[in-house]
């Protein structure tokens, strides 16, 4: 059951510190509670689907560390495979056994044929880039705006996330020279790939898109988007890199690809694969891995990569993610979404809900009247004030949701019938707020 918040003393006290000692007082800034105001909550604990913080004060928790507790918080046999292997040592900087099963369990899941471990989604995406680029001798890259990769220079350029909830417009520190090759299209454009490609075809060396986007808050792909992605780069010879970090695991036993069936050159992952440790991975065609060091001349490593527990927390996370615990996941987002509809419908608050899959967010729009959002330019035209009243009236009612309105809402297959009871109950008061938000 979640413990209503009314203290929140702790955590100032320690924002306090943290910020005399960090820049913004996070360390990632989508932590910062900065797009909704309010001291963000410094956490103490998790349990299933739940989470607590230093004041005592616990929490529903829909942000599940933004993806990876598929199956909720400190799951008893995750803990204890975990704790098993940090008994027999913790890093060797040699290859060893769980790697080697979670590797096989990630080529088995998904297109890949052969895959190689990181530590951060960031790494995974800066690696495929470079894969790509020394495989086709080419320099351009092709990124969608409103689309997260992570923090590589290169695909900082009109990025979803922290980026857009901070409404910062480029990065200082990312020089021209670096965003030089990057192409920056609008989301869902087959025109805009098009013609990108009819100026730039025999320079393109990829395509990056999320494979569903969830980081200008949920955007899946419409018409038939990325088998025509894969296509075009098919036809020029260029390679389509689909980032599954967010997706891959989560929404299907591979990811997005088990929705849409669309096969990628090479493709990112992390969150889920890692069952709350640092592991992420890169992947694809056999020919085009064969570049990679030591096989090929490509360069890339890491002296945590492939991290024993790291990959045994994630390994025995995707074994027990089984076909029932995304069925429950997918049932579980969707009577989620439904109590969401009906609190804001019954406070007549102009929203629309997307989905792909289990992933899901409501963007708080002016008017329902034939309202989708497509892309990011769509995405930022919502009345953000509103999803600050919502937030905080929720975070009251002791439900945590992501504080920022250009997230994907991620959901536990621990939450039971209780924790949507107590979805239900923070609604109420939730949607009353948002409503009395005057646009
Ligand atoms: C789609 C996508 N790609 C890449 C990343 C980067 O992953 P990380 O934060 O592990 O570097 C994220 C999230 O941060 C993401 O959502
Ligand atoms: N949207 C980001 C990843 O998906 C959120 C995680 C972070 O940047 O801390």
């Amino acid at each position: 059951m979640a413990v209503v918040p009314d203290h929140t003393e702790q955590s100032a006290a320690l924002f306090d510190r943290a910020s005399a000692v960090t820049p913004g007082g996070v360390n990632s800034p989508v932590r910062a509670f900065r797009a909704v105001g309010g001291v963000p909550r410094f956490m103490t604990h998790g349990d299933g689907s739940h989470i607590t913080d230093v004041d005592g004060n616990r929490y529903l928790d829909l942000v599940c560390s933004w993806g990876p507790m598929l199956l909720g918080h400190a799951h008893p046999e995750v803990t204890a495979a975990v704790q098993a292997a940090v008994a027999r040592g913790t890093s060797y900087g040699t290859p060893t056994e769980p790697e080697v099963l979670l590797g096989e369990e990630i080529v088995a899941r998904t297109p890949v044929d052969k895959v190689r471990l990181v530590s951060s989604g960031t790494e995974a995406t800066m690696s495929a880039l470079r894969l790509a680029r020394g495989f086709t001798g080419r320099a351009k890259i092709v990124k969608f705006a409103g689309c997260y990769h992570g923090h590589v220079d290169a695909l900082l350029a009109q990025a979803g996330s922290g980026v857009i909830t901070l409404g910062i417009p480029g990065t200082p520190g990312v020089t021209e020279a670096t965003t030089a090759d990057t192409i920056v299209l609008p989301y869902n454009d087959q025109a805009a790939v098009s013609a990108a490609f009819a100026e730039y075809g025999d320079q393109i060396a990829a395509v990056i898109t999320e494979a569903s986007p969830g980081n200008m808050g949920v955007v899946p792909p419409r018409d038939n988007f990325n088998a025509f992605l894969a296509k075009t780069c098919t036809d020029n010879g260029a390679l389509f890199i689909s980032d599954e970090v967010m997706t891959g695991f989560r929404i299907t036993k591979s990811g997005w690809y088990g929705v849409d069936g669309v096969r990628p050159d090479l493709m990112t992952f992390g969150k889920v694969m890692g069952g709350g440790f640092p592991a992420a991975a890169f992947g694809g065609r056999a020919d085009v891995m064969a570049h990679l060091a030591p096989e090929g001349s490509v360069y890339q490593a890491g002296t945590l990569s492939g991290n024993p527990i790291a990959t045994t927390a994630g390994l025995t996370t995707l074994r027990l993610a089984t076909d029932e615990v995304y069925a429950k996941l997918d049932q579980t987002a969707l009577t989620i979404q439904e109590l969401v509809k009906t609190a804001l419908d019954k406070e007549g608050v102009p929203h629309v809900i997307q989905a792909a899959g289990n992933l899901f967010s409501v963007f708080f729009v002016e008017s329902e009247e034939n309202a989708v959002i497509k892309n990011f330019g769509d995405a930022g035209a919502q009345v953000l004030p509103r999803f600050g009243a919502f937030f905080h009236a929720m975070l009251d009612g002791g439900v945590y949701l992501p504080p920022s309105a250009f997230e994907a809402w991620f959901v536990s297959s621990a939450i039971d019938d209780d924790g949507l009871a107590e979805i239900e109950s923070a609604l109420a008061p939730a949607a009353a707020a948002a409503a009395a938000v005057q646009n």
